[in-house]
């Protein structure tokens, strides 16, 4: 599977580090970001190209991962489907936008082409899916970060906001994409708080579902990228994992 990366961040550095050490189906090609340097370093990295524009790469590849931003959901992932290649969509707050969600359904279906949404930060999306085939009664994600990985500076622990995913994913676009994920795996628009906590120094999210199958409560405990604080480094590992079964035979989970 030959793969382009859009966003060379945190995320995509981990995927290339992965895919330089060991065999897999993913043969990472191209390279791109709003900075070339960061593009051309990862793509010297890899023995990969840095492309100047997306469109540059659409011919070439079959999947291309979206480890950017909001906006480069919005600007990017169209031209994608169009071109009949699927996608990998890390910064899932971007379809807490139904317009957007609803014009990228339909190209995929149009356009033969897929999207995968990988769980990222957090875990417990089997059991959740498992359970959107009975009824879901109740959905709620309190995620509490240090200061560092929220962009501020304090000295003491504080509900930041309170309220649905859907402005959750506004207010913190770059925070809070596992509030989406979890959204859409229940077709619900979740219940949110996030707590500004100076006393840990991971990415803490913690799930309760209710609903007829029963309760479950997760909490994901996560180590932060060291190239970006806000990112958990289990959503890097998520994007792997996803990309990786894409070529198996055997599957587990739901
Ligand atoms: N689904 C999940 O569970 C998770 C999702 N995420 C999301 O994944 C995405 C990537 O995360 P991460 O790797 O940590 O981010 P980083 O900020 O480390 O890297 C993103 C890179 O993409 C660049 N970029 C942003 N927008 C565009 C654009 N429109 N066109 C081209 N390049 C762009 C950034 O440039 P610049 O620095 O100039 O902005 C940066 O170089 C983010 O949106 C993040 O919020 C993160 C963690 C968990
Ligand atoms: O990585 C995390 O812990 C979660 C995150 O930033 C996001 O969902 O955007």
């Amino acid at each position: 599977m030959i793969v382009g990366i859009v966003g060379c961040g945190a995320i995509a550095n981990i995927i290339t580090g992965y895919v330089l050490e060991e065999d897999s189906n993913i043969q990472l090609r191209f390279f791109y970001d709003r900075d070339l340097e960061k593009a051309e370093n990862l793509a010297s990295m890899a023995d990969g190209i840095a492309v100047l524009k997306v469109e540059d790469m659409l011919d070439k590849v079959d999947l291309i991962i979206e480890a950017a931003s909001p906006e480069a959901v919005a600007e990017i992932v169209p031209d994608i489907l169009k071109a009949g290649k699927d996608v990998l969509i890390m910064s899932v707050g971007a379809l807490m936008d139904k317009g957007l969600r609803s014009k990228i359904e339909d190209l995929a279906t149009k356009n033969n082409a897929n999207v995968y949404i990988p769980s990222g930060a957090i875990v417990g999306l089997d059991g959740i899916k498992a359970a959107s085939i009975g009824e879901i009664t109740s959905v709620k994600l309190v995620t509490r970060k240090p200061p560092r990985s929220l962009g501020i500076s304090t000295d003491e622990k504080k509900l930041l906001y309170k309220g649905n995913a859907s402005e959750a994913v506004k207010k913190f676009p770059l925070n809070i994409n596992v509030a989406a994920t979890l959204s859409i795996a229940c077709d619900m628009d979740v219940e949110v708080e996030i707590i500004v906590d100076p006393k840990v120094d991971r990415n803490v999210h913690e799930i309760t579902v209710k609903g007829d199958f029963g309760e479950l409560k997760t909490i994901t405990e996560n180590v932060r990228c060291s190239l970006n604080p806000k990112t958990s480094v289990l959503a890097a590992y998520s994007a792997i994992k996803l990309l990786k079964s894409l070529s198996e035979n055997f599957k587990v989970g739901t």
